[in-house]
């Protein structure tokens, strides 16, 4: 086969090489996937992650598990252990679930559905930005939070694959970034990704973000999704339902953009989506530094739910709905 490569992951086969999150930007070190433990534990330590991205890394780690000779119940019980592995991003659950129906058919097949997995993300990629990019004028300055970008999927990305082409369209003159507390993925993810494409930005500390709005600096504000409900409702990185109410108040458009295996039909509202509770410790300090004692209670919710009542319009693969759209139901309709 021809080796699948993306800005995270290298996939040949036999062997999956994902490139470790946690190190960026400093260094570019990569590290191996193909084994389904050590890739529950890339995706739990967040050397692999968005919504998208860990779904693909999961599937092709099963792929490259069943390559090596793996019989049935033990791929049954890794593709359960990488399923559980995050509980907010559906991604991970519907790649999991369309491996797992393959696991009789052996390893030929898996590998099949992964790399079509693989491949579907790219093009949908591809699909988000187009209607993304209709929706801006020209000369825009956007704003995003967390990172969405090649880093979070294996195609361009979801909001941050629409800021890239419309910046490519002329669209976009200048993103401002979130650097997203407490682990940083806008500093540290967001704003490499806009280095190496060369485009203009602006790093800001989340607290930041509500002057700009305010001065009229920005004129749109795009996020990802880790999981949207029947209804609109979704959730993302902590600290997008905050943005998205300072939106409302100052009247900038706010849009999620998510592709269709983000959108969760089963789940009919926001606070049916579970929310990943994570460690204190990230909250009191980083990379071995701790700025509050060790014993001050913290919390961590990694992801927030915003209403779709807040929400201008969501730009999906399938298309764009706007706030009306999504009360009078068009996900169920487009699903
Ligand atoms: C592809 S973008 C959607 C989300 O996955 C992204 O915005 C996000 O919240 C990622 O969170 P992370 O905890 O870094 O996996």
């Amino acid at each position: 086969m021809n080796p699948m490569t993306s800005l995270a992951l290298r996939y040949d086969g036999r062997r999956l090489l994902i490139l470790d999150q946690t190190r960026l930007p400093r260094e570019e070190a990569w590290v191996d996937g193909g084994d389904p433990d050590a890739m529950v534990g890339h995706i739990r330590r967040l050397a692999v992650r968005g919504a998208p991205l860990i779904g693909v890394a999961a599937a092709l780690a099963l792929a490259v598990f069943a390559e090596s000779g793996a019989d049935e119940s033990s791929l049954r019980q890794a593709a359960a252990s990488l399923r559980a592995a995050r509980p907010t991003a559906v991604n991970l659950m519907w790649a999991m679930d369309r491996m797992a129906e393959r696991i009789p058919l052996g390893a030929p097949a898996l590998a099949a559905e992964a790399e079509a997995i693989f491949r579907e993300d790219v093009a949908l990629c591809e699909a988000m930005a187009r209607h993304g990019v209709s929706l801006l004028g020209a000369g825009e300055a956007v704003l995003t939070h967390c990172n969405s970008g090649a880093l979070a999927t294996v195609g361009v990305g979801t909001a941050l694959g629409v800021i890239l082409r419309a910046w490519e369209a002329g669209k976009v003159r200048h993103v401002y970034v979130d650097e997203t507390r407490p682990l940083l993925q806008g500093a540290r993810l967001t704003a490499w990704e806009l280095a190496r494409a060369g485009v203009p930005h602006t790093l800001l500390t989340d607290s930041m973000a509500a002057i700009l709005l305010r001065d009229g600096r920005i004129d749109r504000v795009l996020v990802g999704a880790d999981r949207v409900a029947a209804n609109g409702d979704f959730a993302n990185k902590v600290g997008t339902y905050g943005l998205a109410v300072q939106c409302r108040f100052h009247g900038v458009p706010f849009h999620p953009v998510a592709p269709w295996s983000t959108v969760d039909l089963a789940c009919p509202a926001g606070a049916g989506i579970p929310i990943e509770m994570r460690d204190a410790a990230e909250v009191r300090g980083q990379g071995g530094r701790a700025w509050a004692a060790d014993d001050t209670p913290a919390f961590n919710p990694s992801f927030d739910v915003t209403p779709a009542a807040l929400v201008t319009s969501l730009v999906t693969d399938r298309g764009v709905a706007t706030a009306a759209d999504l009360q009078a139901g068009i996900l169920a309709r487009l699903g």
